[in-house]
């Protein structure tokens, strides 16, 4: 991370913005080699002497033995849970996840450690949660900003929504197994991270034409963690040990920036919109799931190049009130129609993102992904449906602009 945890705390005590700032209940934060030595230091400091892991064949099978020995060294008691495929061959953060792991937590655990990736730790956090008992971080790859923060995309009846839960009391992220973790999932975690510049813009667009909650230490936080990435780019393609500390770092703070406000106003605007009205389409055809981060990472560039072209002539042409638009609304986007020519403007290119992408090992086109056209094209008139309490500029277009 750019500032420290405790740097952070500090500085968001300091933020004048208005808004009550989420408290941050993560203790300790790791990235290096030692990082598991200092979980067991970390669980004998808290007196935790019964301990259930959390994982998946995948994830397990990626710390296995450096966790589980220090573990045992430590005289730690612990159970696994290996939560199950489902018939695609996919663990997903649903019903039947949740319930294996509510099931086969020990009444007398006292503290739960996701070891794996985005979906394990949804899975945990939302368990944990409700079984009001705190859960332990262990990221077995770089590849979403979903470990830190405390909100939890379920699936729940074929639906993908966003339930707060909690955030982790601490994380242990081994730079070695980082390190291993398949390549494709360390270009998701860049394409994670590349979706704050429209998931940023979005967010802008809803403070101005719709009050959503807003802090500028937190936006700050989320785009330096961002430009982090930007800034060291070679050495993220590179896959090094160097490069993989940058990026889990802005992966942790942008998830702390999610943290901050309870939301993730700040990480997911339009552009991630799409990618879950694409994954619930991948659950409803029976196909296998895509990164997550492979998906917004796409629809980054999908969503510039629509706000570009559809958005941007809109603001010169638009002379008199739409019939869909009411008069606030209307008189908002006249008073704010420079700063979001500028908004627009500050984009970088489509190309810009791609190239960022390909360089990273990333796939830069839906249909690399198996999304097809018909699929972009539907996505773009309804996914905004999906958070309607998100006033994004897709929603704003879809909305009040483009209604039938
Ligand atoms: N809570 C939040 O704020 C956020 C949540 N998310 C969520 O995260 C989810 C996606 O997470 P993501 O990380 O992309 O993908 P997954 O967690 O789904 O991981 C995909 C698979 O990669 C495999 N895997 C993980 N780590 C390793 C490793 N080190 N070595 C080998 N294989 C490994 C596992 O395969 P297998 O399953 O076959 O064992 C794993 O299930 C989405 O549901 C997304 O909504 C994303 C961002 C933020
Ligand atoms: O993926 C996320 C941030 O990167 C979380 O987004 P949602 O809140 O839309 O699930
Ligand atoms: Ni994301």
């Amino acid at each position: 991370m750019n500032q420290t945890l405790e740097e952070v705390v500090s500085l968001a005590r300091q933020c004048g913005c208005g808004h009550r700032h989420y408290d941050i209940p993560i203790e300790q934060m790791v990235v290096g080699r030692e990082a598991f030595a200092r979980l067991v230091a970390y669980l004998r400091h808290k007196r935790y002497e019964r301990v259930a892991i959390v994982a998946d064949d995948h994830t397990f099978a990626a710390v296995e033995r450096s966790l589980c020995d220090q573990l045992e060294n430590g005289s730690i008691r612990y159970t696994v849970c290996l939560v199950q495929p489902d018939e695609n061959g996919d663990v997903i953060a649903d019903e039947r996840s949740i319930v294996q792991v509510l099931l086969e937590t020990p009444d007398d655990v006292d503290v739960l450690i996701a070891v794996g990736a985005g979906t394990i730790h949804d899975i945990t956090r939302f368990s944990s949660y409700k079984m009001r008992i705190p859960f332990i971080s262990v990221p077995t790859a770089p590849s979403v900003d979903g470990f830190t923060s405390m909100g939890a995309p379920l699936i729940i009846r074929g639906v993908k929504k966003t339930i707060q839960a909690q955030a982790p009391i601490a994380v242990f992220a081994h730079t070695g197994v980082l390190c291993q973790s398949p390549k494709e999932m360390i270009a998701a975690g860049f394409g994670d991270m590349v979706a704050k510049y429209t998931s940023l813009a979005d967010w802008q667009f809803a403070h101005w034409m719709a009050d959503e909650p807003y802090c500028p230490f937190v936006h700050q936080l989320t785009e330096q963690s961002l430009q982090t990435c930007v800034d060291h780019i070679d050495d993220i393609a590179a896959g090094g040990e160097q490069g993989i500390r940058v990026l889990m770092d802005a992966l942790l703070q942008s998830g702390i920036a999610m943290l901050l406000m309870g939301q993730s106003y700040s990480a997911s605007g339009a552009e991630h919109h799409l990618s879950h009205y694409w994954e619930m389409e991948f659950l409803r055809q029976k196909k296998r799931q895509v990164l997550h981060g492979a998906k917004v990472g796409v629809s980054t560039p999908i969503i510039i190049e629509h706000y570009q072209r559809v958005f941007w002539p809109l603001l010169n042409e638009l002379e008199k009130r739409p019939k869909s638009m009411d008069e606030a609304t209307w008189e908002r986007l006249k008073a704010n129609t420079a700063s979001i020519r500028e908004l627009l403007e500050s984009l970088p290119s489509p190309e810009r993102i791609r190239t960022m992408l390909a360089k990273v090992g990333g796939a830069i086109a839906p249909e690399q992904l198996g999304i097809d056209p018909q699929l972009v094209e539907r996505s773009l008139r309804e996914a905004h449906r999906l958070r309607l309490n998100r006033f994004t500029m897709l929603y704003f277009l879809n909305e009040l602009i483009f209604v039938e």
